[in-house]
């Protein structure tokens, strides 16, 4: 749905984005997270044209943004909306009336406006404050109107800038589940800019991770964080890997069909090997508890465990500690 092709970013002489592609596809919940100052702000007002290309292009369902003239940016932020870090609200207007606001501008007559905006404010979780100012809003209030807002036009993508960074840890539960709701209840496409990787693993699918202007690690959440890459490790500051006892240990990773089965005691009774369980690690990935185990074994007993994990399916690496 969004093909970023070969995207360069330049403001005056900084390199911002360089050489980006990759692919959103419609429906998804995509993340792109980073350091602050990589460049992921930029690379999100790009998609949505609030700042020209530099070089490359991105096309949104087959149209070059790099083509599109004055009318056509105004038709396509029709179809893109955004929420932001600080909710971005009109602190002099109700709830309903700044959901209303961008169906005004497009010309909706007051009758529809009013009853859309309030089957919107009802969607978010706000019946109750049609009325109420932004300064009787809790922040999580405040980005349900402004989540309600942006979906005032019916868009296809809702882009998400940092949209919980000022939120306590349960308000920001709260919006990512709306997220995930309207995700799924309106086949929405979101993109989430985020520097917060619980985030990333609470609702995104896949994910980006940026350095230095460049994407340095893409794929399914899942395979990213259950079995990092360097730069995926460098910034989630995962060094428990170099605490590994000597000899040979081997990693298994655990993936939504195995969570919950005890193979590992199951395998110590087949085998009747020995081992120890040196390090692991479970956590939530979109409702999922996945991770992976270490475990410490004897060399000799290496291809005898390799070869049943195998046959049931699971996913290993050997680690050999030389130290
Ligand atoms: N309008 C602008 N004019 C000049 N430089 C800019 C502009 N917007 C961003 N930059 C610079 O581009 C770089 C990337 O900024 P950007 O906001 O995209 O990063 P980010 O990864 O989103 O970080 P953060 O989460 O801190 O916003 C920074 O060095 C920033 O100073």
């Amino acid at each position: 749905m969004i093909q970023i092709n070969h995207l360069e970013k330049t403001y005056a002489q900084q390199e911002v984005i360089r050489d980006v592609s990759f692919e959103i596809h419609r429906g998804e919940i995509f993340g792109i997270v980073g350091r602050s100052g990589v460049g992921k702000s930029t690379l999100l007002r790009c998609i949505n044209a609030l700042e020209p290309i530099t070089a490359g292009d991105i096309n949104i369902d087959g149209i070059s943004l790099v083509s599109l003239n004055e009318e056509g940016i105004r038709q396509l932020r029709k179809k893109i909306s955004m929420i932001f870090q600080n909710f971005n609200l009109l602190t002099q207007k109700t709830a309903l009336e700044n959901v209303t606001l961008p169906m005004e501008i497009w010309g909706v007559d007051p009758e529809t406006r009013q009853r859309r905006a309030k089957e919107l404010l009802d969607l978010v979780g706000l019946s109750q404050k049609y009325d109420s100012k932004p300064k009787a809003l809790s922040g999580g209030e405040k980005q349900r109107v402004a989540i309600a807002r942006a979906l005032a036009l019916d868009p296809e993508i809702l882009l998400c800038d940092e949209a919980t960074s000022a939120l306590d840890p349960n308000t920001t539960k709260e919006i990512l589940s709306l997220l995930k709701k309207i995700n799924t209840e309106l086949g929405l496409t979101i993109v989430v800019v985020t520097h917060q990787m619980e985030v990333i693993k609470d609702i995104c699918q896949r994910v980006a991770v940026m350095e230095k202007g460049k994407v340095s690690a893409l794929g399914d959440v899942e395979d990213l964080f259950l079995n990092p890459g360097k730069s995926l490790k460098k910034l989630i500051g995962e060094d428990e890997m170099e605490v590994l006892p000597k000899g040979t240990n081997i990693r298994i990773f655990f993936t939504k069909e195995f969570s919950n089965q005890s193979i590992i005691t199951a395998m110590a009774r087949d085998l009747n090997v020995d081992f120890s369980i040196v390090w692991g690690k479970l956590e939530n990935f979109s409702g999922d508890v996945l991770g992976s185990l270490v475990i410490s074994i004897d060399d000799g007993d290496r291809d005898r465990i390799l070869g049943y994990l195998t046959t049931k399916g699971l996913n290993t690496e050997v680690i050999v500690n030389e130290l």
